[in-house]
């Protein structure tokens, strides 16, 4: 088993003006109390994420209307660097087979500072992935518009095709290849994201 989950830690890069993760102790046994009790604050767009429809749509699903099957189940990794956007002549390149493909950009697994610069996805890169069945898109990358997009036209790509997408993967370690993939988000009712932990098998 391949662990594809960014390691979550205080301090770990978020967003721009996005609320920070932070685990802090609010009961500890070295103080005399009787358990050791934390309060976990963060944006809900952390590290590796699921990101709901209603995240770039107002009537958009909200995360538990992400169907289960989505989640699990044949899974493709692509070697995606050089990319600077994720286009059709790209993907046209490669020999698509499975209903999730996750594309490595060449992200490290552990970010520094929060990436300004990283691969997008074009709407027609999207429409072509849909043609060819995928239900799930993953990136090693935090979004697939540009930071700066306002408009996020590739993210609205994905909704208007039924396509999931999840966000800041890890895949550094991984071989380009086909494998079972298990990506689990928490089951937060109404949500715009979830933290995923993501599994290759
Ligand atoms: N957290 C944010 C705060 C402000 C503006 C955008 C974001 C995002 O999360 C964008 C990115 N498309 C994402 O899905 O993670
Ligand atoms: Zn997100
Ligand atoms: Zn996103």
């Amino acid at each position: 088993m391949i662990d594809i989950t960014r390691r979550l830690y205080e301090g770990h890069p978020v967003w721009p003006g996005d609320t920070p993760f932070t685990l802090e102790p609010v009961s500890k046994i070295a103080d005399g109390n009787s358990v050791n009790v934390s309060k976990l604050t963060t944006t809900t767009h952390l590290g590796t994420h699921l990101d709901a429809p209603y995240h770039y749509v107002e009537d958009g699903g909200k995360l538990e209307s992400v169907p289960l099957s989505v989640f699990i189940g044949p899974c493709q990794v692509v070697d995606a660097r050089g990319q600077q956007a994720l286009d059709v002549p790209f993907l046209r390149s490669l020999e698509l087979r499975a209903e999730r493909v996750l594309f490595y950009t060449g992200q490290p697994d552990e970010w520094r500072d929060f990436p300004r610069e990283f691969t997008h996805v074009l709407p027609a890169a999207v429409d072509y992935l849909a043609e060819r069945g995928v239900r799930l898109f993953g990136t090693d990358c935090p979004s697939v518009d540009p930071l700066t997009s306002k408009d996020l036209p590739g993210h609205k790509a994905f909704a208007r095709n039924g396509i999931f997408i999840v966000e800041g993967l890890a895949l550094e370690a991984v071989r380009p290849g086909e494998y079972e993939l298990i990506v689990l988000p928490l089951r937060l009712e109404g949500a715009d994201a979830s933290p995923v932990r993501a599994i290759l098998r």
